[in-house]
Formats: C-alpha cells, sequence, structure tokens
C-alpha cells in the first residue's frame, strides 16, 4: 500500500478542479450539472472494461506499494477516479471557455442534393463523409495492430476502442464541432490535454505507473513521455470535448425548432437528445435560424452591455431575450431614423399595424408576414417576424410605441409655428415617458422568464416583482437620458423636465444651443439621483426571481447603472458623445453581480 498514485490527484487534479470550479461556479446551472455527470458516468462506463482489460494483459501496471489497495475488476481506485476528475476538469473548461456562445446561430439547414434551388450548405455533408472515412480507416488500422500484435498493441486498443465512439459523435454533431469557434473546440482539448501531459510525465519518471515494454512502440513525444499516453489523453479530451459539443447540438436543436420538438422538458432524455441529433438538417427551419443570426448581430453592433449580459442567460430565455432586444432596438431605429416626421408616423402606424395583426384585433385576412414583408425593409423583417408573441402581452408593446410617439412630440417649429414642442413639462411626464420606453421593456422581460420558469408564485407575488422591475426600467431610462443629454440635443430632444429647466434659469432653447455646462451638470446629477433611488428601491426584487435568472438579471442591471456610475465621476471617458463603461471595467461588474 502505498499513497503515490493519491498524491498525484492531491497535487495535480484537486486544484485543477477547485479552481474551476471556482470560476465557474457563478453560472453553474443545472443543466450543466446534468451535462456533467451524464458525461462522467458514460467516460466510468465505457472506459473501466478497457482500462481493466489493459492491466489483466499487463500492457501497463501499478506497483502495489503506489497504490492504497481498493480495486475494481483489477482497476486501482485511484485510477477509476482519474476518469471522473479528469471528465470533470475537460468539461468544467469546455463550458467556462463555450459559455459566451449562442449555440442556435451555429446550426445549419442543409438542403438534399435534389432541391429545385439546388443544393445548400451540401459541403457539409461532404466533411461528414470525410470525417467517417478517416475515422473507419483509423479504427481499422487499429485493429490490425491488435492483430499484429508485439509493439503496437497498446496504440491499436487505444485507436480501435476509442475510434467508434469518435466516429459516432462526429456524425451526429459534425456541424457544431466545424462550425463552433475554436475557442470552443480545439482549446479545451488542447489545454486539457497539455496539463495531463504534464502531470503523466512527473507519474510516469518516478514510477507510479508502468507501461510495460513489448506491447508499446517505444517513441517518445518528449523525454518521459510515451507516444501512447500522449495520444491517450489526447483522445479522451477530445471524446469529452465531442461529448460535450453533441450534448449542446442537440440542446440547439431541440429548442430552435419547436415545430420539430413541440414539447422539450427541461433536462431532455439521453433518448430525445440524441432523435434530435439525428433530425435530418434539411427539415432546420432556416428562416429562424436567420432570424437568430440577425438578433445576435444586432445587439452584437448595438448595445455591449446588452450583448454580454446576454451570454450569461441560458437557454430559450436567452434566445427570447436577444429576439426581444432585436424588435424593440428595430423598431426604435425605424422611427429615430426616419427622415421626416410624416415618415416616423408611418413607421409606428405600420407598427401597431402589425401588432394588430399578430394579436388579432385586426379583422382582416392578410396574414401578418406578407404584411411584414410587404411593409418593412428588408433588414427589419427578421425581428419582426421571429418575435416571441405567443407568450408576451400586447400592452407592453402598444405603450412602447406610445412613449416613441412622445419622441415625435419634440417638433422643430414648423413653418408659422413660433415655439418648440417639448412633452415633458414635469417630473409626471418625465415617469410617463420612461414606463413607457423602458418600464414596458422591464415587463416584457419578465413575462419571459414568467414563461421559461414555470414559477409556484402568486398573482399578486408576480405582480410586485413586475411592479419592481418597472420601477427599475424607470431607473435605467433616467440613465440613458442622462448619459445622453447632448446626443439628443442633437436630435432637438430635451427629456429633462421643463420645470428643471426653468428652476436652472434655463430655457429649450439655450439647452438645444448648448447642452453643457454647470447647470446642466446640476441637472444630470438630479437625473442620475433619481435613477439611483428607482434602483434601490426595485433591486431587492431580483432575488425573489429563480435562482438561475437572478445572476444574470444583476448583470443586465448592473452593467447599465454603471453607466450612471461613471456619469458621476469627474472627467469620465466619453466616446462619440456618450459616457462609455472601460471593457475590463465592465467585465469587472458582470463578475462582481454574478457572485453577490
Ligand atoms: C440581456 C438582454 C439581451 C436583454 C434585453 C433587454 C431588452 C429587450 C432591451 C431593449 C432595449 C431597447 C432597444 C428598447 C427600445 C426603447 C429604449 C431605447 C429603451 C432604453 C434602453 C436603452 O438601450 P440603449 O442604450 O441601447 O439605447 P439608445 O442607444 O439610447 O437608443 C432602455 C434604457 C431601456 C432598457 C430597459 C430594460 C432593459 C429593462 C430592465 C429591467 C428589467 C430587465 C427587470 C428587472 C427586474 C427586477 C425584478 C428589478
Amino acid at each position: 500500500m502505498g499513497f503515490e498514485y493519491s498524491l498525484v490527484h492531491v497535487k495535480y487534479t484537486f486544484p485543477l478542479a477547485a479552481l474551476l470550479t471556482l470560476l465557474y461556479r457563478p453560472l453553474l446551472t443545472k443543466l450543466d450539472v446534468y451535462k456533467i455527470a451524464s458525461l462522467v458516468t458514460i467516460a466510468v462506463v465505457s472506459t473501466t472494461p478497457w482500462d481493466s482489460y489493459l492491466i489483466r494483459h499487463r500492457i501497463w501496471t501499478y506497483p502495489s506499494d503506489v497504490i492504497l489497495g481498493p480495486k475494481l475488476f483489477d482497476i486501482p481506485a485511484e485510477e477509476l477516479f482519474f476518469f471522473i476528475i479528469q471528465t470533470y476538469n475537460t468539461s468544467l473548461l469546455y463550458l467556462l471557455l463555450s459559455r459566451p456562445t449562442f449555440h442556435p446561430v451555429y446550426l445549419r439547414a442543409e438542403r438534399p442534393l435534389a432541391h429545385p434551388r439546388g443544393p445548400k450548405n451540401a459541403q457539409w455533408r461532404f466533411f461528414n463523409l470525410l470525417g467517417q472515412l478517416v475515422f473507419a480507416y483509423g479504427i481499422k488500422s487499429g485493429i490490425d495492430m491488435i492483430r499484429d500484435g508485439g509493439r503496437g498493441t497498446y496504440m491499436g486498443l487505444i485507436i480501435a476502442w476509442s475510434g467508434p465512439f469518435i466516429m459516432l459523435l462526429w456524425s451526429l454533431a459534425y456541424q457544431f464541432i466545424i462550425g463552433l469557434p475554436l475557442s470552443n473546440t480545439a482549446t479545451p482539448i488542447v489545454l486539457s490535454t497539455l496539463y495531463l501531459w504534464i502531470i503523466d510525465t512527473l507519474a510516469l519518471k518516478r514510477g507510479t505507473w508502468v507501461i510495460e515494454t513489448g506491447t508499446k512502440l517505444g517513441i517518445h513525444l518528449w523525454d518521459g513521455l510515451e507516444i501512447e499516453e500522449a495520444v491517450f489523453f489526447l483522445i479522451t479530451n477530445t471524446l469529452i470535448v465531442f461529448g460535450l459539443i453533441a450534448f449542446d447540438n442537440a440542446l440547439a436543436i431541440l429548442q430552435t425548432f419547436p415545430k420539430l420538438f413541440p414539447d422539450v422538458p427541461p433536462y431532455p432524455s439521453p433518448l430525445l437528445l440524441v432523435r434530435a441529433l439525428l433530425k435530418a438538417a434539411s427539415e432546420y427551419d432556416e428562416e429562424r435560424i436567420r432570424g437568430l443570426r440577425d438578433a445576435v448581430d444586432r445587439s452584437r453592433r448595438k448595445s455591449r452591455s446588452f450583448y454580454l449580459a446576454s451570454s450569461v442567460f441560458q437557454g430559450g430565455l436567452r434566445r427570447d431575450l436577444l429576439l426581444l432586444y432585436s424588435f424593440c432596438r428595430v423598431s426604435d431605429d425605424l422611427v429615430d431614423d426616419a427622415t421626416s416626421m410624416t415618415e416616423a408616423r408611418e413607421w409606428i402606424a405600420k407598427l401597431r399595424q402589425f401588432l394588430d395583426m399578430t394579436y388579432g384585433r385586426l379583422g382582416t385576412a392578410e396574414p401578418a408576414k406578407q404584411f411584414i414583408l410587404l411593409e418593412f425593409p428588408p433588414d427589419a423583417q427578421l425581428s419582426l417576424l421571429q418575435l416571441p408573441t405567443q407568450y408576451l402581452s400586447p400592452e407592453p408593446f402598444y405603450d412602447l410605441l406610445r412613449g416613441f410617439e412622445m419622441d415625435l412630440a419634440f417638433a422643430k417649429p414648423s413653418q408659422g409655428q413660433k415655439k418648440l414642442s417639448h412633452p415633458i413639462s414635469d417630473e409626471v411626464d418625465l415617469e410617463l415617458y420612461a414606463r413607457r420606453v423602458a418600464g414596458t421593456v422591464a415587463e416584457l422581460c419578465l413575462e419571459l422568464v414568467f414563461y421559461h420558469f414555470k414559477l409556484a408564485m402568486s398573482k399578486e407575488e408576480k405582480n410586485s416583482i413586475l411592479q419592481a422591475g418597472i420601477r427599475m426600467g424607470l431607473a435605467l431610462q433616467y440613465v440613458n437620458i442622462a448619459r445622453d443629454i447632448s446626443v439628443d440635443a442633437k436630435m432637438n430632444r430635451v427629456y429633462l423636465p421643463l420645470v428643471w429647466l426653468k428652476e436652472e434659469g434655463l430655457t429649450l432653447e439655450s439647452v438645444l444651443r448648448d447642452p453643457n455646462g454647470p447647470r446642466i451638470e446640476k441637472l444630470r446629477s438630479r437625473l442620475l439621483g433619481k435613477a439611483f433611488a428607482s434602483y434601490e428601491e426595485s433591486r431587492g426584487a431580483i432575488e425573489k426571481l429563480p435562482t438561475e435568472v437572478r445572476g444574470p438579471m444583476r448583470v443586465v442591471i448592473e452593467s447599465y447603472m454603471e453607466i450612471g456610475r461613471v456619469l458621476r465621476e469627474e472627467g469620465h471617458q466619453v466616446k462619440a458623445g456618450k459616457a462609455t463603461v472601460p471593457k475590463l471595467r465592465r467585465m469587472r461588474v458582470a463578475w462582481k453581480a454574478l457572485n453577490r
């Protein structure tokens, strides 16, 4: 009996597991636990018979004075534990690196070769076939090496055992294995493998485990690292990462195409996951995939705070928040970027008609889709088509449009009309405006949360969370106004209440002429004061949301409120007339929000 092998775990595998757990803990979801537990089970079940065979045939051995003693099928307990901890560590590294990835956008609808509009994404089938041929050849070579016996035996056993698993995972998830960013595929494999190569070199040198001569090639990758060991760790890490990729691929299919899979439980069974992967890619809804890509691109381009925040949400909620963001952004831009007041009013009328049709208020036979394709510009169409209206109530959308109408009330003096018009006379108007453009957004976000997490909560409890959410929306909107005073002035808009201007001896015209100076700064801080009061009053309600939503929701709120904190600092950073939060600071805020 000895402690040598246990010490390998104490010194190398445990500390890494502890570090990765610490880093990933704030992001860990129940679904992640399900993924890791499934992978660990598969790893133990598939490796045990093979490892037992190797030990019984003395291809590798353990001196009795380095292990504790207990064995299962001749495999020392420490070795069995290695299967578990290696799978755990590599899985956590993969989860950490792939967290920002929104998987559905990597799905590809493959048109059948005989499709009237010709093949689309036909190269994917070719890559699949090519991979299958390479793996089949590998398996055959492995079997040949075992048959020949002698020095190629151990290498042959590694290849012949792992080949079928890799080939299966490749055949099921080749779209993701090829298409995902390298940071999700190659990086976790390479980093985990390098770490294990170093541990293995140390263990082999100290004689903790021994590879017998006669069945190994005798080639070293570097001093002390046998080629078989190097290949073994590379292949096992590849299997773990491919397994997780296949899992994410299946989840993406299940969560993206409700027409193909209408009832998806929160933790889909292995059978359902396999069924999803076996679904022909020609059946994927291409418009849906394009809609999701469009929404992700838009949030990446238009709002760094919301884009960063979206990456900490998971599954269907993440998807729907992105789609909601995209719709809100497109609608706001259509109105703001219109070249005339008439055009802006027309967009609002069309958006209202879209809502009427979607929510069935208009007795028209014309389907909303036709209307969208005819009346809206191509780059806006997908965001309207994909809006998840089936589980969002119409009122907040109509109110949002009323908020946009208030924006239009900031009219330039038209011919014959002397005075500038201004819809925000006092704080009541300011609150009404903020309620319409941001309170509504908060309400819609919370409706999505309530839909995706079936909560055992009374109507009253839900309503009190909704009211707090609306107040949080106000806080964000006040920060938005405080940030954009000079940007808005260029568009002829001043959201500061007229009574506030009067108190400072300012007029609408004077602010439009020069939206800077100490008096403006005083009003900016007054508005920020209101923002932070509303924020303090409502942030407690976040803790009443489901555990998995709390951290991400705090990230959304804190990332935006941080703009307000920056504005309160003297000499804050300004980009295109707007105060910005530096990237590192944003990351720190997100990290703190998740760990609170
Ligand atoms: C994570 C994620 C992708 C969330 C999506 C949130 C979402 C749907 C945002 C829509 C934003 C938008 C474009 C709305 C149109 C109206 C508008 C302009 C509102 C202002 C947003 C400012 O965005 P931005 O700075 O990009 O805009 P401009 O450059 O000025 O055009 C707003 C400030 C409103 C934002 C309000 C929210 C996101 C609501 C926040 C509140 C909650 C989520 C509820 C919190 C819950 C509790 C219980 C407290």
